[in-house]
């Protein structure tokens, strides 16, 4: 299978210039597994990509949190994806629950992003991810079957694509998954990609896991069969980032 573990820090909306400094020192200064091991990636708003970029220990790599549908040009207050190849930033996380909730994104409109994005050679992190009153309605399979088939419907090649499943309810809550929930899903995801699109893209592709995830909780679900890693927001501001990134160990035993 070969899925390299992977682990995203989404900062959100949040940090001063002195606050990301600070961060990126602490990730600077902290040993970690190899990049054989694990690939970092660390998602700052956009207008710290830069010094994030520059500053960064080079093992560790950099992401946007949202970027443009189409070419850049007349939409004011947007980031294109030919701007974020120009300043060399290799990722981009598209779909985000708040992104889809929020700023009312629809499951279209982000495959949209996700293809254009691809076509201008950035790696994606897809997410998608259910509400609780969906979860508790019985439809979480539904929900995120239709998101990734929005997605899978622009994608032609997945090489370039990280899908990561952030349950709405365990996002910023305190309450994370439990490793059953997580497994049931990404596994339940993992069938869908065989189904729909190929066996090899289904075996390949890295699923990784979202929502309250802390040092405490990661080593448990990164044991989990088909959690390929974690997208991390409150914790990865702080220096247990650095222990969640240490997970991926668990699964180098596994
Ligand atoms: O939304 C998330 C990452 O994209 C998860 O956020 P928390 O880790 O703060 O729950």
């Amino acid at each position: 299978m070969g899925r390299k573990f992977f682990v995203g820090g989404n900062w959100k909306c949040n940090g001063t210039t002195e606050e990301v400094k600070k961060i990126v020192s602490i990730l600077n200064g902290r040993e970690v597994p190899s990049q054989d091991v694990v690939e970092v990636v660390i998602s700052p708003p956009f207008v710290f990509l830069p010094l994030v970029k520059s500053s960064l220990r080079p093992d560790f790599h950099v992401a946007a949190q949202n970027c443009w549908v189409k070419k850049g040009g007349a939409f004011t207050g947007e980031v294109s994806a030919e701007m974020l190849v120009n300043l060399n930033i290799p990722w981009v996380i598209i779909g985000h629950s708040e992104r889809r909730l929020i700023l009312k994104e629809s499951n279209e409109f982000i495959g949209d992003k996700v293809a254009y994005a691809l076509s201008q050679g950035l790696k994606v992190i897809a997410c998608i991810g259910e509400t609780l009153e969906q979860r508790e309605a019985g439809s979480t399979m539904e929900v995120v079957a239709a998101q990734t088939k929005a997605i899978a419907a622009k994608v032609s090649n997945w090489v370039d694509v990280v899908l990561a499943y952030e349950p709405v309810w365990a996002i910023g809550t305190g309450k994370v998954a439990t490793p059953a929930q997580a497994q049931e899903v990404h596994s339940e995801l993992r069938k869908w990609l065989q189904a729909n699109v190929s066996p090899e893209v289904a075996a390949s592709t890295r699923i990784i896991y979202g929502g309250s995830v802390t040092a405490a909780n990661c080593k448990e679900l990164a044991a989990q069969p088909d959690v390929d890693g974690f997208l991390v927001g409150g914790a990865s501001l702080k220096p247990e980032f650095i222990d969640i990134i240490k997970s991926a160990e668990v699964k180098k035993n596994t």
